[in-house]
């Protein structure tokens, strides 16, 4: 059995301001440095330390992977960071306030914005063009560590995180809508030899909210909205 870790980056500085950042390079706060620290601390008591590890090359995400593979034990494993994790490009909402932009767009075009396959911000990427370029990455690189039997942790964004958990475990439209990963806390899927999840969402790796995803099947899909 495989296992892949998946972890969005810890909290940033414009995740604090509520500000739209896609590509923007912004840095983690501290609390963002302290969830990563965490992260690798329970990965290893859980002894899940990745083998090897694939990040973003925005600095909230790979220095998030630092932190954790560091404080894994692993800080000498492999790490590749690639474009291809990189946020989905938020285009003209990028630095825009998502308060601000609610108001403007109302609710249900917000959340189309945000959470729909293929809406597409001007100037920006909808989620069918991340995954364009994510889903080859994932198929020349990461699988293939993972069918060899390594432990792989993915370090990436909400969006480019979404797009790959959208392929695992095929979401319904519907089901992508109501994807929200949080920040900083490993979700963890278990595979099986073809690859496929060996329970739909996975499972995430926090003290708090382990026993919550246990109690509710479907909250494994939706928990920890920001
Ligand atoms: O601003 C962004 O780049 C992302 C993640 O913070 O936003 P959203 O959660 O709306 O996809």
């Amino acid at each position: 059995m495989s296992r892949l870790i998946l972890l969005r980056h810890g909290e940033s500085a414009w995740n604090a301001r509520n500000l739209f950042t896609g590509r923007v390079d912004v840095a983690l706060t501290p609390h963002g440095e302290r969830q990563s620290r965490d992260a690798g601390e329970l990965l290893r008591a859980l002894g899940l330390a990745p083998d090897a590890a694939h990040c973003s090359r925005l600095r909230r995400a790979w220095h998030t992977c630092a932190l954790t593979m560091d404080a894994a034990g692993r800080g000498a494993a492999p790490v590749a960071a690639v474009r291809a994790l990189e946020e989905r490009d938020y285009g003209s909402l990028q630095g825009r306030d998502r308060e601000a932009v609610l108001r403007e767009l109302g609710e249900a075009e917000f959340r189309r914005i945000r959470r729909s396959a293929d809406a597409r911000p001007p100037g920006g990427e909808s989620l069918a063009d991340v995954s364009a370029r994510l889903l080859p990455y994932w198929h020349t690189r990461i699988a293939p560590q993972l069918t060899a039997g390594a432990t792989v942790l993915v370090v990436g964004h909400s969006n480019s995180l979404r797009a790959l958990a959208a392929h695992l475990d095929a979401l319904s439209p519907t089901e992508l809508l109501g994807l929200e990963l949080p920040s900083g806390i490993p979700l963890l899927h278990e595979l099986d030899p073809a690859l496929r999840p060996r329970r739909r969402g996975g499972r995430y790796l926090h003290p708090a909210a382990a026993p919550a995803a246990e109690a509710d099947p479907e909250r494994p899909l939706r928990a920890g909205a920001e």
